[in-house]
């Protein structure tokens, strides 16, 4: 059945779930404070970097079943169902997650309600959101409204956001218990499609939901970071950490993916994910469970400063003055988010160490001037590159892992390279002349 699906928030999550929704043939209206935001879906562009989500959501506004807008009363008007995707980020200077965004949402929706109406959850949230969050609907909602709230955290990945919305592994929802269960039938309609397919659809409580996604997200920084400790442990043995991945992958109880070593993980979900959670268990008391999470983000962070002394080697020791190209500004390929970018920070603190630094990336540019107007930027590789003495590939773009190092070579002024994503073949390099890096192997 089509259903009138609002979605609050219209960035990375928002904009892909809207898209989403009116391909699932219901009708959507998104909702942003961001009027510049609203006013460039509207006529059908994307503020941002994501394959496929261009031609969705201009397909779906020209055909009239997405509209944008920054009126929260049409959404409350119209939509059966209301999805919150507005952001959670760390707050300034503590571990915690904002929840400015979301309270604000239900503070602005809530009193306009005048039907029946289900909110569903998508932003990443302390545990324990939820329950506050319904019990606040229920006093700010009007007699009648009969609004429910449940949680349905969000999996999608940056640079896969249309196919994981599309196609997820599985659907989360967690309900109040003691609700009249509208919100499940609601979820059912929404998503039935979906679940036509087969895809896993796991009903529990508000709580198991909320952890369900920091767990999962939580878990993902760990495999990283597990792999990333063990890559420091090759390179001071001569070990190579991706042959032993591979090893240890074949196991399926281990499995391969997520255990890439390089330059670790950053964005806008798994540094501040991992970082709200240690929070929230320290404001339950269990704080200690969490412990290892702040060692997981350590060898995350030390991977930053692996290069930059992998840089510094690499010319003499030295920064001051060293002309270094580096190659990736985004926090991972097929994605124009800087948000928290290993790349940047890297380029960043090579900067502060005195090196001429060129960066490169072909898409992330703009977004990476925008929070570090001081790096230089180059409009190509060539630029980047040209009479550089080091090189270091910081996000493994396919433009980045094609390089031919024989062609790179006329472009440079000394033949280093430090993968920092172990994304080129280290052999191909070594026999055209470079002094090849990489991350836990070829140290
Ligand atoms: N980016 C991702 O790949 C994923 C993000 N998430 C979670 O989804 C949430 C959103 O993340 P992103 O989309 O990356 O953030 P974002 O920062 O790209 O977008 C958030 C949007 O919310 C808007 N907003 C703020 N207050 C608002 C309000 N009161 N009403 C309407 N809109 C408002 C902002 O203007 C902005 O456009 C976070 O909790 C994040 O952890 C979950 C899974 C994947
Ligand atoms: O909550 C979220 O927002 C999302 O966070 C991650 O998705 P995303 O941040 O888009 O990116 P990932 O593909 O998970 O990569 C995260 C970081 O880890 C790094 N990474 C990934 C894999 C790997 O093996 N090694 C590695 O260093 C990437 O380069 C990147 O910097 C999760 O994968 C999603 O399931 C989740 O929905």
């Amino acid at each position: 059945m089509s259903l009138t699906v609002s979605v609050f928030g219209t960035g990375y999550l928002g904009a892909t779930h809207a898209a989403g929704m009116a391909e699932l043939g219901h009708t959507v209206i998104g909702i942003d404070v961001d009027e510049a935001k609203i006013a460039r879906l509207s006529r059908g562009e994307v503020p941002f970097f994501e394959p496929g989500l261009p031609e969705l959501i201009r397909k779906h506004v020209d055909s009239g079943r997405l509209r944008f807008t920054t009126d929260a009363s049409v959404a409350a008007a119209e939509a059966d169902v209301h999805f919150i995707g507005v952001g959670t980020p760390q707050r300034k200077g503590e571990n915690a997650a904002d929840m400015r965004f979301v309270d604000a949402v239900i503070e602005t929706l809530a009193p306009q309600l005048t039907r029946p109406s289900v909110i569903l959850g998508k932003s990443t949230v302390p545990v324990g959101t939820a329950a506050r969050l319904a019990a606040r609907v229920r006093e700010l909602a009007p007699v009648g409204a009969d609004a429910e709230l449940a949680w349905n955290p969000e999996f999608l990945r940056e640079g896969f956001a249309v196919e994981d919305t599309l196609r997820p592994d599985r659907l989360v929802l967690g309900v109040d218990k003691a609700s009249a269960g509208r919100a499940e039938a609601m979820a059912r309609e929404v998503y039935a499609q979906v679940l036509d397919r087969g895809t896993p659809f796991l009903v529990t409580d508000l709580a198991t939901a909320e952890l369900v996604k920091v767990s999962a997200n939580a878990f993902l920084a760990t495999k990283i970071s597990f792999i990333n400790a063990i890559a420091e442990i090759c390179e001071v043995t001569g070990a190579d950490v991706k042959e032993l991945a591979d090893a240890i992958g074949y196991d399926e109880r281990i499995g391969r993916k997520f255990l890439g070593a390089g330059l670790g993980f950053g964005g806008g979900c798994l540094p501040k994910d991992i970082r709200a959670f240690q929070a929230r268990a320290g404001e339950l008391g269990v704080g200690h469970s969490l412990n290892f999470l702040r060692e997981v983000d350590e060898v995350n962070l030390r991977r930053r400063e692996h290069v930059v002394g992998l840089a510094a080697k690499c010319v003499g020791g030295v920064l001051h003055g060293a002309k270094v190209a580096v190659l990736g500004a985004a926090f991972k390929p097929n994605s124009d988010d800087v948000r928290d970018s290993p790349a940047l920070d890297a380029a960043g603190k090579l900067y502060l160490a005195g090196a001429d630094v060129r960066v490169y990336d072909p898409e992330a540019a703009d977004n990476a001037r925008a929070v570090s107007p001081k790096l230089t930027y180059s409009s190509s590789l060539e630029e980047a590159c040209a009479g550089a003495e080091v090189i270091l590939v910081a996000t493994e773009w396919n433009e980045f892992k094609q390089m031919d190092p024989e062609v790179v070579a006329g472009m440079v002024a000394a033949r280093k390279v430090i993968d920092g994503r172990n994304c080129l073949d280290p052999q191909r390099w070594i026999d055209a002349g470079w002094e090849y890096h990489g991350m836990g192997r070829f140290a």
